[in-house]
């Protein structure tokens, strides 16, 4: 079967070609830098440039640069000049839908590793205004690194500072110039974090005064919240697909049809990105009351339910809905122990639940758990631990469905063994191994940790709840949650997950 590229658009005949290759045909100016190259940028960001383009509303492409060495994906794109397949499949206003287009709004994909110059001529095109990133949360770092003007630095945001900085020398400090910067990673704040952090790696390597003033007063950072479920290439179904669409495609991407895009900037910046034009659901105002209302419930319930679930023998987060005793765990979390703290109108949080619920019920998207896992500590952190302590403040008992759900993490974080630096769990009952995907400092510490398992799980419980490194608090100094842990993580060790809420489901 041929792959797909502009020559397969010429030569195949089908609707879906037919639509792509009079998009291809129109020869789009770059006019969009974009630091990442994943799922979530494909699946969403590419989408809506796409969206833009097909209605006549923006009429640009998007250069996409591979964020750290490691990565697999520009290759891909640049075999299939670009294009790759968008499949958008759940139900929407009660109707289920899977629409499937080739997305043509990216022109090629540039390794910075190897081609930076490629990058800096980009930063000379005056028509590039636009820059869109997703790099995750770990990407959207300061690292401290040199400054070699004909080497790519390593992070992300020291590929944005030599970026501008290369453009603002090219362009004699001109305020034309200066760019739109819109991360879309979930962190708070992330265009002023991202500025933050241009300007400390500016001053490590002595960049000129002038330069972070032009930064600061031609360049405009957005803080953004994204919301779409992107579940990326169907590795169990990608033969069915391709047979259907009669072409390979090894960068076919998988959404829900659903999506939300809340940008915060002015009515210009609107203006040059006509989103709400081309019928996307993009909202031109802060973000906080956005953030916190799909941090801590969709989100928060991804982290909740992914161990627990998991460790009960489930794959996805479909899955994990469609059990009996897990979804009544996930259902407590959410509705008894996430929403009552939430500050947000009481019809707005159910209604946003009880939506996100029936997102997870999609029964087309496999949203895998372990794919969710990445990076768990953090997420509990930065999407539980907030409702958590705010329940304890004004309850003075614990939340036993997160509660539940920091035991089930610890379990999850239980390592057998390690090989090529990769540290694997084992899974209860089936006896698999699994990758317990987190960063070094955090898995070489929960190793530690466990290494005195066999004496004393007192002893596993109490040092990870009062590492401050992972929680930024003291966790063990909270009265009753070192021994709730220990039980909840013995029942699940002797007697498995779907026991151990059982008991405390009726406890
Ligand atoms: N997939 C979704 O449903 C979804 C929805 C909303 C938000 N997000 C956000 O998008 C992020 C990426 O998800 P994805 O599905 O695109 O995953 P992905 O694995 O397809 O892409 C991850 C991207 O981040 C880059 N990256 C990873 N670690 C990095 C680091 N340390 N420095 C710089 N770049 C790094 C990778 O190179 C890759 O480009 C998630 O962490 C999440 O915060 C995802
Ligand atoms: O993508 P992550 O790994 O940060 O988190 C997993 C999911 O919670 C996340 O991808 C959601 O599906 C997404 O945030 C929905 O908008």
């Amino acid at each position: 079967m041929e792959q797909l590229s502009k020559t397969l658009l010429q030569q195949q005949k089908s609707e879906i070609v037919e639509q792509a290759r009079q998009q291809v045909e129109r020869e789009l100016p770059e006019r969009v830098i974009q630091i990442g190259e994943g799922n979530f940028l494909r699946g969403f960001i590419d989408w809506m440039i796409h969206e833009l383009n097909k209605k006549g509303l923006f009429n640009g492409s998007i250069v996409a640069v591979q964020p750290t060495p490691r990565g697999k994906v520009v290759p891909k794109l640049n075999a299939q000049d670009g294009l790759y397949t968008l499949a958008q499949r759940g139900v929407e206003a009660g109707i289920e839908v899977d629409r499937r287009e080739v997305i043509t709004s990216i022109s090629r994909g540039i390794n910075p590793y190897s081609d930076w110059q490629d990058v800096l001529k980009v930063a000379e095109n005056r028509d590039i205004r636009f820059m869109f990133s997703n790099t995750t949360e770990a990407g959207l770092t300061y690292l401290r690194e040199d400054f070699q003007e004909n080497i790519s630095p390593l992070s992300f945001p020291g590929k944005v500072t030599a970026f501008l900085f290369h453009r603002y020398t090219f362009f004699e400090a001109s305020a034309e110039a200066g760019m739109i910067i819109i991360p879309c990673e979930l962190i708070d704040n992330n265009g002023d974090h991202l500025q933050e952090i241009v300007l400390q790696i500016s001053k490590d390597w002595n960049l000129p005064e002038a330069f972070t003033a032009w930064v600061q007063e031609h360049n405009l950072f957005c803080n953004t919240l994204v919301d779409r479920i992107v579940t990326g290439f169907p590795k169990d179904s990608i033969e069915k697909f391709n047979e259907e669409l009669g072409y390979e495609d090894i960068l076919l991407t998988v959404s829900e049809p659903y999506h939300l895009f809340a940008i915060e900037a002015n009515k210009d910046i609107a203006d040059l990105l006509p989103f709400q034009e081309a019928g996307l659901n993009v909202h031109w105002k802060p973000v906080a009351p956005f953030r916190e209302r799909k941090v801590r419930i969709l989100n928060g319930a991804h982290t909740l339910m992914f161990a627990a679930a998991f460790l009960a023998g489930i794959d996805t987060v479909k899955e994990a809905m469609d059990d009996n005793y897990i979804s009544r765990f996930i259902r407590k979390g959410v509705y008894e122990e996430i929403l009552p703290l939430l500050n947000v109108p009481e019809d707005e949080k159910v209604g946003f639940a009880n939506a996100t619920l029936e997102r997870f019920l999609n029964p087309f998207n496999q949203h895998y758990l372990l794919d969710i896992s990445l990076n768990s500590i953090f997420k509990w952190r930065t999407r539980i631990l907030p409702s958590f302590m705010e329940f304890v403040q004004k309850n003075d008992t614990l939340p036993q469905a997160l509660t539940f759900s920091l035991s089930a993490l610890l379990a999850f974080y239980r390592p057998q063994r390690t090989e090529d630096g990769q540290v694997f769990g084992i899974r209860l009952e089936s006896h698999t191994p699994y990758p317990i995907r987190d960063s070094a400092e955090v898995t070489h510490s929960i190793e530690k940790l466990w290494q005195g398992e066999q004496q004393d799980l007192k002893y596993t419980v109490q040092e990870f709840l009062s590492n401050e490194e992972f929680w930024g608090v003291n966790l063990a100094q909270i009265p009753a949650l070192p021994e709730t842990i220990q039980k909840h993580v013995e029942h699940i060790l002797s007697h498995g997950i779907r026991s151990a809420i059982d008991t405390f489901l009726n406890d």
